[in-house]
């Protein structure tokens, strides 16, 4: 059984650290901006790889700091990645994030993780995270476009038809479930 628990987060309300800004950083830091642009992170790092300048240079809310990582960079941010190609830095800050309670994730080292990135499908303000329990992300990845395709190309017109019928429901809160049920399983042509 996969016991995580998905969540979804303003990645530009919390503020976001990623230590290492090499090929792992990059990679991060990409699957961070293609899904929230306006994502507030630091990158903190030794040397910064060419992607990652190229990528980062788009992005205001991105902030890159050149010098070794110091342990009060974990001040004001809420949540850590780990990229560095040190399993003993790493080590350190995964133990200073668990007494300050943050919350980290560790590059390549699944049981230092406190979460783990998912597979994301987007379409339009559909999104859907995949999770194999970090048993394979490739399978992630292959699940991923295969429902990128499989998602039927009016889901955002559908999306904003469902808003509007929402908004514009009268009656108490069980009446309106009721009513956006029974629409939605017309939609869908499900028999119960
Ligand atoms: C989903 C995705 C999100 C993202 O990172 O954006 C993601 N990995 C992706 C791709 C990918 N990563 C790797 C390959 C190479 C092939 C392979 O190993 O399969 C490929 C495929 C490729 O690139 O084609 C290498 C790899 N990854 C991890 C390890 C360590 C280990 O397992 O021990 C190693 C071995 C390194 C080594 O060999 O040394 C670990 C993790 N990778 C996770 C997420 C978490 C589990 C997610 C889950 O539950 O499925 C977890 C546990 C932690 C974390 O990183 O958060 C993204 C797909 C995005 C997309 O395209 O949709
Ligand atoms: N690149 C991959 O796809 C891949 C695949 C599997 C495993 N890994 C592993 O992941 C780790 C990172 O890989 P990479 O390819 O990103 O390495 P990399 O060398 O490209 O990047 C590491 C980055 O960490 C920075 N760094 C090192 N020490 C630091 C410190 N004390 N403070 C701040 N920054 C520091 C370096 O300046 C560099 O920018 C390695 O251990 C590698 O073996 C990478």
């Amino acid at each position: 059984m996969n016991e995580m628990f998905p969540i979804f987060i303003k990645m530009s309300e919390i503020s976001t650290l990623i230590v290492g800004g090499g090929n792992v950083g990059h990679e991060k830091l990409a699957a961070i901006l293609k899904n929230s642009p306006n994502a507030v992170v630091t990158v903190v790092s030794t040397t910064f790889g060419e992607e990652l300048l190229d990528l980062a240079k788009d992005f205001p809310s991105v902030t890159l700091v050149e010098r070794p990582f110091e342990m009060s960079d974990l001040d004001n941010h809420h949540i850590v990645l780990c990229a560095t190609d040190s399993y003993e830095l790493h080590v350190d800050i995964q133990k200073e994030c668990n007494k300050r309670k943050m919350l980290v994730n560790v590059a390549d080292t699944p049981p230092l993780c406190d979460f783990y990135l998912g597979s994301v499908v987007s379409k339009g303000d559909l999104k859907i995270g995949i999770s194999t329990n970090g048993k394979s992300p490739t399978l992630a990845k292959r699940m991923r476009e295969f429902l990128e395709d499989a998602l039927p190309s009016e889901t955002q017109q559908l999306l904003d038809n469902l808003k509007g019928i929402r908004d514009s429901l009268k009656g108490d809160f069980a009446d309106k479930v009721k009513q956006l049920n029974d629409i939605t399983q017309q939609v869908f042509d499900k028999k119960e």
